[in-house]
């Protein structure tokens, strides 16, 4: 990115008039505004009046003839322009590369927002605010004097500049590009939504193709070692057929290791999941003539770790998260416009499929009629059952889409959902056994790879994906010897040592077992106790009896 240019190249004397004339011939004159930059850049400043009364005569000549033909023609032939709409994400990709350029900081006017789209909750801008650097750097522990320091912490979001409406000028790779903000055409009671308009000389887009693969890569690295989640969302809620995907968290990588269940079972969807993103995987299925799908259900009490898993599934695979639920007033046309929106390599999260028209079994010896009955009944409710095996059909046409269905309630399923090549994989979900009491308790009081981390920055023995999966040995899950590193947990610091710690998860395991409980009910509990296990495992007595406040009582 080079300097951004200014219609400056009258002559001295007249500049401020000779500037002011150009900025209108400018705006009336589509494709001048290039050929002024380009000759302030390359021909004497004295030869741009000739083309301003150049322009004059063009604009006199459309005026009086009414012809809008001769601008258009002039303009198709020496330029060629990309439109990009704010409903898409190629939008979120250049206003983010280009707050990053000194273009918009350095023109006239510009947008100074916490988003780089304008009406739209598109995507929202990421805090670029360092937390745990400003922790470590700073000598206060207690709250207040952090507080203090940090008072604005939770309100504080990046700013980003951009550059207001308009036409800017700027060189991109040594060649000229007009960037346009501008409106686009709406009907009477449509939401403002904006567009971008990309130009550049010449009949070939090959620049602007450039650059918007750099703005892309720019703002897909800007996730880094996050994983991003979309949610479906109705941009406009009177219409109920309109939904769209909208980027609405981006996480650190939940380590896989975080999610406490057997071993074994997390290890398989692992597997699975691998071994069907792999590149020769999708020529094998073709090559077969078997729809290259797959799909999961997770099933299981609320608070079991479900979307756990799969958050921590996405960090290790590297895929963004796109969720949406069969709940919330979902149309089959809603649904599979969303389904069509879907990148190719991504996880779909379909939350609670046991709503509505899902949970009808369809009884074998049922007439077609009766289905298409029951379909209807249920289609006023939402999604039909026929409907929501369409769109998930419809996935077999697109690549590498990994579907994970998620219910409580799997015995309300129809079969024909339940079917290999709807669901190839069931991960079934349960209260918390001793193993995974224990896992609970250890994954609260043991220092993990991430607390030292933060404050060694020199032991880094694990790549990123290592350490996802919680080191490289899978199976040891993410627990570290505190004695064996030194601890980096500061105020949490409990002076347990790891044996101690062993046993005492031992005990908790087995008492807690046998309470029917769901690790997030058991999360919810130790949370209480962050800083001191002995005192989690007093309280459970009175846990057990009931006598734990679980609220506040005013
Ligand atoms: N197996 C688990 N391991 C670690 N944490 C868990 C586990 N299960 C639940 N949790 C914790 O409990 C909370 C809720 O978990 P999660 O949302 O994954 O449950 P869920 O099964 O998806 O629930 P729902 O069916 O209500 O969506 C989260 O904070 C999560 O960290």
């Amino acid at each position: 990115m080079h300097n951004t240019t200014s219609h400056n190249g009258f002559g001295a004397p007249n500049a401020a008039n000779s500037a002011a004339l150009m900025s209108i011939l400018t705006n009336l004159i589509p494709g001048l505004s290039l050929f002024t930059s380009l000759s302030s850049e390359y021909l004497n400043a004295s030869t741009l009046p000739y083309f301003g009364i150049f322009a004059v005569i063009i604009l006199a000549y459309g005026v009086t003839f009414g012809i809008d033909g001769p601008f258009q023609l002039l303009k198709s032939c020496v330029t060629c322009t990309a439109e990009i709409r704010s409903t898409d994400e190629v939008y979120n990709y250049l206003m983010y590369w280009i707050s990053k350029q000194a273009l918009s900081t350095e023109a006239a006017q510009f947008v100074i927002g916490t988003k780089t789209n304008s009406s739209l909750v598109y995507h929202q801008a990421r805090s670029d605010f360092d937390f745990d650097k400003e922790l470590d750097d700073s000598e206060e522990s207690t709250f207040n004097g952090l507080s203090k320091t940090y008072r604005n912490w939770d309100r504080m979001k990046a700013i980003r500049y951009t550059p207001a409406a308009g036409t800017k000028h700027f060189r991109y790779r040594g060649y000229w590009i007009a960037f346009t903000r501008c409106e686009e055409n709406r009907l009477p009671g449509e939401q403002r939504r904006e567009k971008i308009l990309l130009s550049c000389f010449g009949t070939k887009p090959r620049i602007i193709k450039k650059l918007v693969q750099e703005a892309q890569i720019t703002y897909l690295e800007r996730e880094g070692n996050r994983t991003a989640i979309y949610r479906s969302h109705r941009p406009h809620p009177g219409a109920s057929d309109s939904v769209e995907w909208e980027k609405c968290a981006s996480r650190p990588r939940r380590p896989l290791s975080t999610v406490v269940l057997d071993e074994d079972q997390k290890n398989m969807v692992l597997h699975d999941m691998e071994e069907y993103l792999h590149p020769s995987t999708r020529r094998w299925y073709s090559n077969r003539g078997i729809p290259y799908r797959r799909g999961y259900l997770f099933c299981g009490p609320p608070g079991t770790g479900k979307t756990s898993l799969c958050v921590a599934l996405a960090g290790v695979l590297h895929l963004r998260i796109y969720v949406t639920s069969l709940n919330s007033n979902m149309t089959e046309d809603g649904l599979a416009s969303l389904f069509r929106d879907l990148p190719p390599r991504c996880i779909v999260l379909l939350e609670d499929v046991d709503s509505a028209g899902m949970t009808g079994k369809r009884e074998t010896g049922l007439m077609e009629k009766d289905v298409e009955d029951r379909d209807k009944a249920s289609a006023t409710k939402g999604i039909s059952l026929s409907g929501l095996l369409n769109i998930i059909d419809g996935v077999a046409s697109s690549e590498g889409q990994i579907l994970i269905m998620t219910t409580n309630h799997i015995e309300k399923l129809d079969t024909a959902l339940l079917r290999p090549g709807r669901v190839d994989l069931k991960v079934r979900f349960t209260h918390a056994d001793k193993d995974v009491a224990q896992g609970l308790f250890l994954a609260i009081y043991s220092t993990v790879e991430a607390d030292i981390l933060v404050k060694k920055s020199g032991i880094k023995g694990h790549s990123v994906d290592d350490s996802l999966l919680g080191g490289s040995d899978r199976s040891k899950g993410p627990v570290v010897g505190r004695d064996a590193i030194g601890s980096g947990l500061g105020r949490f610091d409990h002076g347990k040592s790891e044996e101690e710690l062993q046993i005492m998860a031992e005990r908790f395991g087995a008492v807690v077992s046998s309470w029917k409980l769901t690790p997030a009910e058991i999360q919810g509990y130790l949370l209480k106790y962050k800083t001191s296990p002995e005192d989690a495992a007093k309280g459970l007595e009175a846990w057990r009896n009931g006598e734990e406040k679980h609220e506040i009582i005013a």
